[in-house]
């Protein structure tokens, strides 16, 4: 069974067709990267599979239940990270991350919590309150909070958008493992070519909000002529 079968997704700001007839499917354990230039549609793709926007047309299966359906159910199994996202600044990482475990009904909360310090190396900044920390820092604690729940699904805007190379690297290394351990499907926007060519099993090339090309790094590679995927993205942008 698809994790996640969006079909014919439409979704028009006033003028602007964000995004146009974009169909996509996830299967369990996979890794799809939704790659393309700024304001070519990602965010709203992502943002219409969390159900924080609603399509103009087309339909969004999670788990073989329609989101507009069964949206309680449905997104219970979905986490989201990103960067963009704030989480309230007065709290305490423990503090926030307990939070969330409860809203989430996690079945053993502070064990969990301890699981997700213990993950993304948190320990020494638990007792910090948010607003004092590095966006990178914030990064992580939205990453532990994003698999508190150990979504089948999690989506993730731009998820090392803010960590140094050594952070970065440790972080898609741990995210790869989760979804080969636990299974959970994710799905990536990214600018950073060679995270997507590590992480992803499939990508889809967005540009104007339509999908323009898709298939494995090293497929899309082989059809563009081109030596890795960067030389694709630009291949792609530029038409
Ligand atoms: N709430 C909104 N109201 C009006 N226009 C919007 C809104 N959200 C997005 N857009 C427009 O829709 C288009 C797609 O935006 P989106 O944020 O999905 O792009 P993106 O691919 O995620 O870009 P980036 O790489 O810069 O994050 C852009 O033209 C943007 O200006």
């Amino acid at each position: 069974m698809a994790i996640l079968q969006a079909t014919h997704l439409l979704k028009r700001f006033g003028s602007v067709t964000a995004v146009r007839d974009l169909s996509l499917t996830i299967a369990e354990g996979e890794v799809v990267g939704l790659l393309g230039p700024n304001g070519a549609g990602k965010s709203t793709t992502l943002h219409m599979m969390l159900g924080l926007i609603t399509p103009d047309a087309g339909s969004i299966k999670l788990f073989g239940m329609e989101l507009a359906q069964h949206r309680t159910e449905a997104l219970s199994q979905v986490n989201f990270a990103a960067s963009y996202v704030d989480l309230p600044g007065v709290l305490r990482v423990r503090e926030v991350l307990d939070a969330f475990a409860r809203l989430y009904a996690v079945r053993h909360p502070r064990r969990r919590v301890d699981e997700m310090i213990e993950l993304f190396e948190l320990g020494p900044l638990a007792k910090r309150q948010l607003m004092a920390l590095s966006s990178g820092q914030r990064t992580r604690v939205q990453l532990a909070k994003a698999l508190l729940n150990a979504p089948r699904l999690l989506v993730l805007d731009e998820p090392t958008a803010n960590l140094d190379p050594d952070a970065g690297d440790r972080i898609r290394g741990l995210l790869s493992r989760l979804a080969r351990e636990n299974g959970s499907a994710m799905l990536i926007t990214s600018h950073n070519m060679r995270e997507v060519e590590r992480m992803c099993d499939r990508i889809h090339f967005m540009s104007d909000g339509v999908v323009v090309a898709a298939g494995s790094a090293a497929e899309l590679a082989g059809r563009y002529g081109a030596e890795d995927l960067e030389e694709v993205f630009l291949k792609v942008a530029r038409g």
